[in-house]
């Protein structure tokens, strides 16, 4: 007997049926009926179970509200709760938002002295248990306020909030990134990989991330760009302005892939501040 191959279209069709929700015993008869060996028949049924494809797609293909600036009318700027706030550039797809003037060099400067001391502290504890080499090619060093931690940076998230019309509540707390010569951070989605085994309780507190509001609290002397690499578009990390982009779904049709440039000279300050669907407890 010729030897006999799962195809994607069989693939695809016992997905179909699954999610259907006829059972494996019934597709294994229906296959055998229809030609196909027991033994293939069994083993692309146990993995299109294994897979659990059927069902997770259907979560990741549904499109969610997600934040976004009104600036559909064509508005040069946007008001950010306590300032205006100039619209730089907009794209549709991938959705991105370049603001400018959403943080001073005085605000920039105070999120990083608040932030230098526990940076330095997660330094000591990740280095202790990797040997004490440097890594250029490492991804910077980070840490994350509580929300509302520190005066500035409720500022910072009322006028997040203000700006792309998403409650405080739903922004987890804020992410500060600092990026020595060399370091990068290499192309990444920021959702949830619904396939991976940590999500579901990762989702409970908030649901998935709909977006993400990025701001430069320095400006390199070159390299360190935030990198959209579907679209080749580059944002370059300029002190106080907020690059911000937004996802509908855990998918890569949303083009939402992203990435810090490696930085070639000076060094970078980022925070990030990711927005869930809901309430981010
Ligand atoms: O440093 C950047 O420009 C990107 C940072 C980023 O992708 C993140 O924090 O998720
Ligand atoms: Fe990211």
């Amino acid at each position: 007997m010729a030897t006999q191959y799962v195809t994607p279209d069989l693939r695809r069709w016992i997905g179909e049926q699954l999610k259907a929700g006829v059972g494996s015993a019934e597709l294994v008869q229906s296959m055998i009926g229809a030609g196909w060996q027991q033994k293939v028949a069994l083993q692309a049924v146990a993995q299109a179970k294994l897979d659990g494809w059927f069902k997770k797609d259907e979560a990741a293909l549904a499109s969610v509200g997600v934040p976004d600036a009104s600036i559909a009318d064509g508005r040069t700027w946007v008001q950010a709760h306590d300032r205006q706030v100039p619209v730089l550039m907009a794209m549709e797809h991938p959705r991105v938002i370049v603001f400018g003037n959403v943080l001073d060099p005085e605000e920039c400067q105070a999120i990083i002295d608040a932030a230098q001391p526990r940076m330095a502290r997660s330094e000591t504890v990740a280095e202790a248990s990797e040997g004490s080499e440097v890594n250029a090619a490492r991804t910077s060093r980070g840490m994350f306020f509580e929300r509302g931690e520190v005066e500035v940076v409720a500022r910072l998230e009322r006028r997040i909030a203000a700006l792309v019309n998403w409650p405080v509540e739903n922004g987890e707390g804020l992410q500060v990134l600092n990026y020595q010569p060399g370091a990068e951070y290499q192309p990444h989605y920021d959702y949830f990989d619904t396939k991976h085994a940590s999500t579901a309780a990762i989702l409970k507190r908030g649901g998935q991330r709909v977006g993400t509001f990025l701001v430069y609290l320095n400006t390199p002397t070159r390299g360190g760009a935030t990198t959209f690499p579907d679209v080749k578009l580059a944002v370059k990390p300029v002190q106080g302005q907020g690059v911000f982009f937004s996802y509908d779904k855990p998918d890569p049709s949303t083009l939402s892939l992203h990435g810090g440039a490696p930085v070639l000279e000076g060094e970078k300050w980022v925070c990030t501040k990711w927005l869930r669907q809901g309430r981010f407890a």
